[in-house]
């Protein structure tokens, strides 16, 4: 048991900005970046991130196409508007039609690939059509609604660079070039657990004293978003020689240990010393709100070469959400070969006031409205997970600055600081 009346520890060091916090942790990253790779069927690789450029075989589009339902034709034939031209030919999309005859049209569908001679596209709101002729109501410029072979790709052309993220779109791109396979980086390897007496699972009856575990499930699903596979090591209690027997056991088989609670100062706080005993600590507590206590180290391997990095976020519900963004994120990142940046943030009018100051960096929880302005969560207690769904992302606020209605402010959005 813990002697309450022991003084109460002083913080040993001054607090981390969270750059230099991510140039550490970055550079601690990249020396343990993953080398194997995994061959996948294109539909299997969401959120995987690519190890090997993608160079595209072909053009895309294969072939000059229209972008209209219409008529094919020579812009240099239609002089006037009215001008009638007898229709030589029909092509639907997946046809290969004839050169285009001069002073003839051909009758086109979205997608048909425009037959040689043609130069133009018009589209069949703009036209008449006669028996076996086309009247067209305009005099259509060269080149108008003709999607050029190669316009979006050309072959040769990096399509995916190493280091993409495979998101819906990206797979669709994929696909567009041929690739029925892709190759990817292993999945980062995970354990998570969550430290506290307190938790208890859902599905369970709420004890005295209890709640429910949330940060398994925001962590979770915030591993799986960034593509790792993760083991799931359940609540261990707050008690140094079960979090040292955790950290042991999850070292060998992962690339990364991360837990939730425990980082902080106070008696019941095992994560650091354990670690310590395990392993090291590399660094600990950040200028930023939330996500002081943010502990990272490594834990020694006893079965298997080198050291597990650990990463042990606050255990309040939103610390716990906002320094994975703002740091797990970025490691998962390098990690898997792409960019460890925090996304770029971008300049938002504020439509609410905060007079107060912090002197610590400061990650608010705000919504845009519909006037493309960011209002703020009443309530931006590190407890408040509603805080965190109400809103589209983090206003980067720094140290010691008050917002007034109408000041630009730094947001990040949440899709970008997941992807
Ligand atoms: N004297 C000081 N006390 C605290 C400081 C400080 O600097 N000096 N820092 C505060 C800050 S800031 C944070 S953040 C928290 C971080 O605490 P820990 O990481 O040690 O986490 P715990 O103490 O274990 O828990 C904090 C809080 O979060 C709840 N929690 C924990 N795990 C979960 C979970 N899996 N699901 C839902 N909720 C969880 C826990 O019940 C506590 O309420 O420390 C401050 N204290
Ligand atoms: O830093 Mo704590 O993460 O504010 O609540
Ligand atoms: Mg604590």
């Amino acid at each position: 048991m813990a002697d309450p009346t022991a003084p109460a520890p002083r913080a040993p060091q001054p607090l981390l900005p969270l750059d230099e916090a991510l140039a550490r942790l970055t550079a601690l990253a990249a020396e343990r970046r993953l080398t194997e790779t995994e061959v996948l069927p294109t539909y299997a690789a969401l959120g995987r991130v690519l190890a090997q450029a993608l160079v595209s075989p072909l053009d895309v589009p294969p072939a000059d196409n229209t972008a209209m339902d219409g008529y094919a034709l020579r812009a240099a034939d239609v002089a006037a508007v009215g001008t009638v031209l007898p229709v030589s030919q029909r092509i639907p999309a997946g046809v290969v039609g004839q050169p285009l005859a001069v002073g003839t049209a051909a009758r086109i569908f979205t997608g048909a690939q425009v037959p040689p001679g043609a130069d133009a596209v018009v589209m069949q709101e703009q036209c008449e059509a006669l028996p076996g002729a086309v009247r067209v109501n305009t005099v259509p410029q060269a080149g108008q609604w003709v999607r050029r072979r190669g316009e979006d790709v050309t072959t040769g052309a990096v399509a995916l660079a190493a280091g993409t993220r495979l998101t819906p779109q990206a797979l669709g791109l994929a696909a567009t070039l041929g690739a029925a396979r892709v190759t990817v980086v292993r999945r980062p390897r995970v354990a998570l657990f969550s430290t506290g007496d307190e938790l208890v699972m859902p599905g369970e009856p709420l004890k005295p004293g209890g709640i429910y575990n949330s940060n398994r499930y925001t962590l979770l699903g915030l591993l799986h978003t960034l593509g790792c596979e993760v083991s799931d090591l359940g609540i261990v209690p707050d008690n140094l020689a079960a979090t040292r027997a955790a950290l042991k056991s999850a070292a060998d088989e992962h690339d990364l240990i991360l837990t939730s609670g425990g980082v902080s100062v106070g008696e019941e706080d095992h994560l650091r010393p354990a670690a310590q005993a395990e392993g090291r600590i590399e660094l600990w507590q950040l200028s930023c709100k939330p996500g002081k206590p943010l502990a990272v180290g490594a834990i020694t391997r006893s079965g298997a070469a080198g050291e597990a990095l650990l990463m042990g976020l606050p255990g309040n519900p939103v610390s716990s959400f906002v320094t994975f963004l703002l740091t797990v994120a970025p490691v998962l990142r390098v990690l898997q070969g792409a960019s460890g940046a925090l996304p770029v943030a971008v300049p938002l009018v504020a439509a609410f006031d905060l007079p107060r100051t912090d002197k610590r960096r400061e990650f608010l929880r705000a919504r845009l409205t519909p006037e493309g302005r960011l209002s703020l969560f009443p309530n931006q207690s590190s407890g408040v997970l509603t805080s965190a769904v109400w809103a589209d992302g983090l206003i980067d606020h720094p140290a010691g600055a008050t917002i007034a209605a109408g000041d630009v402010v730094r947001f990040l959005p949440f899709h970008a600081l997941m992807a």
